[in-house]
């Protein structure tokens, strides 16, 4: 089961971590199984060398060793020397090669999901965990590649391996050697203990680092414009120190493992060197065989601490692991049936209640009717609801109660208009691949925005965005509006506000939105009343709630809200025209 922390992304567990991981193995498992018969026989090789040094031993010791005995027993450790190494470098290079491509699986998976998460999650959770979950974890889990590979494939059969070698040779070494084991068991068990919840908490306060870096940075406006920057200083630098302290903390981890680890090498080499020497005492064994049994338990010691550290390294790239599987395996919100409107509706919002996580609670039992084929326009004061209004409607906020219902297809332009780092062609086709020059052109020439071409350099070739020819924000609109005519949606939601009443943009822009709307469903968030006023119907909000509702004429006959702010319109109007 995945586990979210707080309103964190979620968490993948050790089951579903594992069951993913063995999806992703799908079409490599022949080659695993290639990887663990080679790593069987290439380290069982390696256990040649002590057995034959102890073999040598004797022979000598019995004075029975000539030149032959010598060179063969050099030739035999040589060969397997080579024979070793290469089945090693092999079996490395192929659990390397599939461990890469199983992780490409899952980077693809995880880009893909994090690119259509709803928006509510990405905002609940911050930007930065998503952003670290894509980077830092992401390269967490590839750094571990050149540590944790060499000592998974090789260590665990040399361990195996060389006990069954000690047994062979007399069974008190691998008696010996097996009861000093359960003090690696202690204390890989207290670090398993230890581990994760540092390196979780580690990663975690990275990753609340990036958030408040990455808050800074988008805000940077607001934070000049309130003189927030000693504040925005200081929640960096508790945060930065937040990561300082869990690093240090994991590396103190580290240097304690170590420690325990030194103790479990000399406890081990200590009590097989004792059984040595009461066994020869006893005739029980040769010198030669205490040689291989001491050079056996030497080269063991070397693979399990080294597996001790990969635990190490292991946990961490697991806690990474699982945060990339939390995110790649959010299920997508289809299961609930999307409710459909009636014949004649495009939008039915109905007794919806909607609250911004950590903010206000904008609707209660909201309900709202769009005939197809209308155009209707809300209007209200700053922080009315009409804002999260556009965005409920165009599915990006789901809200906590109701149903809502709209065409498939809808587009939502808002406030802040992107302008993605690239050609004009590749902003302008972005929700229309197939669109062509011409269709580029009309769609230009419609919304008013055909004289642009005119300032650039390449035409429709031009590099615009960040590194290309900068646009004002009233030209970002127009091409956001060509987008909407090129994307041909049924039903489009504008909620922008770049242009002040009475200026020049202003009036282009109503008019590039006019031809935009045409032949579908419109709703208009009206910043300017003369938006409102060529709308079909006018709703009027009031903390989240519709307190007006009908055409221009009506509302100004009746002499409500929307008649105050149209008499107080007009008369900023003629004033502005005096
Ligand atoms: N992302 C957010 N997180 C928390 N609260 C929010 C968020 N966005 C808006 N709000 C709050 O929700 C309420 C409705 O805001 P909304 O932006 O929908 O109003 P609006 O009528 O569009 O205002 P404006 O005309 O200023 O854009 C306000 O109280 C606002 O402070």
């Amino acid at each position: 089961m995945s586990a979210a922390t707080g309103h964190a992304l979620p968490v993948a567990g050790g089951r579903e971590t594992a069951r993913e991981v063995w999806r992703l193995s799908r079409g490599h498992r022949l080659r695993l199984a290639i990887v663990g018969a080679l790593g069987i026989v290439s380290t069982g090789v390696n256990v040649i060398p002590p057995v034959i040094i102890g073999f040598l031993v004797d022979r000598v010791r019995a004075g029975t060793a000539d030149l032959g005995t010598v060179l063969t027993v050099t030739a035999v450790m040589a060969l397997s020397a080579v024979l070793g190494a290469a089945g090693t470098a092999v079996t490395i290079v192929l659990a390397t090669r599939v461990y890469h491509t199983i992780l490409a699986g899952l980077r693809e998976q995880l880009v893909g999901r994090a690119m259509t998460l709803p928006q509510h999650l990405v905002e609940r959770a911050g930007t930065g965990d998503l952003i670290s979950r894509t980077s830092d974890d992401v390269t967490a889990v590839a750094d571990a590649a050149p540590a944790v590979i060499p000592a998974l494939t090789v260590t665990a059969f040399t361990i195996v391996v060389s006990l069954g070698g000690l047994a062979a040779l007399e069974w008190p070494y691998a008696a010996a050697f097996a009861v000093v084991l359960p003090v690696y068991v202690l204390v890989m068990r207290w670090y398993l203990r230890i581990g994760p919840r540092v390196y979780g908490a580690e990663r975690a306060a990275m990753s609340a680092r990036a958030q408040q870096i990455l808050e800074s940075q988008r805000g940077y406006a607001t934070v000049l414009g309130l003189g927030l920057t000693e504040q925005r200083h200081q929640t960096v630098m508790t945060a930065s120190w937040g990561v300082a302290v869990w690093t240090l903390r994991a590396r103190a981890v580290q240097v304690m493992l170590s420690l325990r680890l030194n103790f479990g090498e000399c406890l081990s080499l200590v009590t097989v060197l004792v059984v040595g020497f009461v066994l020869i005492e006893a005739d029980a064994s040769t010198v030669g065989a205490a040689t291989a049994a001491m050079l056996l338990v030497l080269r063991l010691l070397g693979p399990i601490n080294e597996l001790v550290f990969v635990v190490d390294d292991l946990q961490s790239a697991l806690a990474s692991l699982s945060r990339m599987i939390g995110v790649a395996t959010i299920p997508e919100e289809t299961d609930e049936p999307a409710a459909t409107a009636d014949a004649g509706i495009a939008v039915r919002l109905h007794d919806i209640g909607f609250r911004y996580a950590d903010g206000p609670r904008v609707f209660d039992n909201l309900t709202l009717d769009i005939p197809t084929g209308q155009r209707l326009a809300v209007v209200g004061a700053s922080g009315a609801g009409k804002t999260t209004l556009a965005a409920v409607i165009a599915g990006i906020h789901l809200p906590d109660a109701g149903t809502v219902a709209q065409p498939g297809r809808t587009t939502l332009i808002t406030q802040e208009t992107h302008v993605f780092a690239g050609t004009l062609r590749d902003n302008l086709t972005l929700a229309a691949p197939g669109a062509t020059d011409d269709d580029i052109h009309a769609a230009l020439d419609a919304t008013g925005a055909a004289g642009l071409l005119d300032l650039l350099p390449d035409g429709l070739d031009t590099t615009i965005g960040t590194g290309g020819q900068p646009l004002t924000d009233a030209q970002a609109q127009q091409l956001a509006l060509a987008r909407l005519l090129l994307a041909d949606p049924e039903l489009a939601i504008l909620d922008e506000a770049t242009a002040e009443a009475g200026s020049t943009h202003a009036g282009l822009l109503d008019r590039a939105a006019e031809v935009a709307l045409q032949g579908r469903t419109g709703l208009v968030i009206a910043h300017r009343l003369s938006q409102a006023a060529t709308c079909d119907r006018i709703v009027v909000m009031e903390h989240g709630r519709i307190i007006e509702s009908g055409t221009h004429d009506e509302l100004v006959a009746a002499g409500g809200v929307y008649g105050g702010l149209w008499s107080a319109w007009e008369a900023g109007r003629s004033m502005n025209n005096k």
